[in-house]
């Protein structure tokens, strides 16, 4: 069984309102929330505003993954937002390991993130540190992709390296996750599935959240 956080990026921003409400309804476990700027990733999503009127309405844990620039910037924003966790880019981050220290001292869970291209020993001497991982399975950026299927040997190389160390990190997937790529995600050891599209254009988001819950 993996936790569920789905992805605000393919919600109708028309009707953010009942979007949050539906999420608050379902079994989701988090609400994860896609920051773009535009500079690191080709695509400008949404800001702290939006965030902010997010954070008030939401019920769940947030799971705020930051495809920016210089995400160090914002570290005070996020924390008070009250969101639980902060997840920054590896490829995004100059002093890494200071990144993730402020972070856990603005009381927030710390995600690092790889980019597809991105191999997972860039985290060998941070992953004790680090409270989870955030493997991209498609190039950040949008929504609605292809799944890359090399993912999946990364998150059993991932597998290995927590399992070799002191670390306690959860391992979450984002990018084309459904009903033909969730069930060998959570297969492959997968704690998080981060799931966009899937969800919020499905015609019934809480029974889909439900499977993706339910999968073994
Ligand atoms: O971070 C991103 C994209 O950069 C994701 O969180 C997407 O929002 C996932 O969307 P789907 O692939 O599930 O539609
Ligand atoms: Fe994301």
């Amino acid at each position: 069984m993996a936790l569920v956080s789905p992805s605000l990026l393919a919600a109708d921003f028309l009707h953010l309102d009942s979007e949050i409400e539906m999420i608050n309804r379902s079994e989701a476990d988090w609400l994860h929330l896609d920051v773009m700027d535009g500079v690191f990733v080709p695509n400008i999503s949404f800001g702290f505003p939006v965030l902010e009127a997010v954070a008030q309405r939401c019920i769940k844990p947030l799971d705020v993954h930051f495809m920016i620039v210089h995400p160090e910037q914002y570290i005070d924003r996020t924390a008070k937002l009250g969101a639980m966790m902060m997840n920054v880019h590896v490829e995004a981050c100059r002093h890494l390991h200071r990144t993730v220290q402020e972070i856990h001292n603005a009381g927030m869970k710390a995600g690092v993130t790889l980019n597809p291209s991105t191999p997972v020993s860039m985290l060998e001497d941070i992953i004790e540190d680090v409270d989870m991982v955030l493997i991209m399975s498609v190039n950040p950026g949008f929504g609605g992709q292809d799944f890359i299927e090399n993912t999946l040997t990364k998150v059993a190389r991932l597998r290995r390296m927590i399992a070799g160390s002191g670390s306690k990190a959860l391992i979450e997937v984002d990018g084309g996750v459904h009903a033909g790529t969730a069930p060998r995600l959570v297969q492959a050891g997968v704690d998080v599935l981060v799931s966009g599209s899937y969800v919020f254009r499905s015609a019934t988001p809480e029974h889909t959240i439900h499977e993706l819950r339910e999968l073994k």
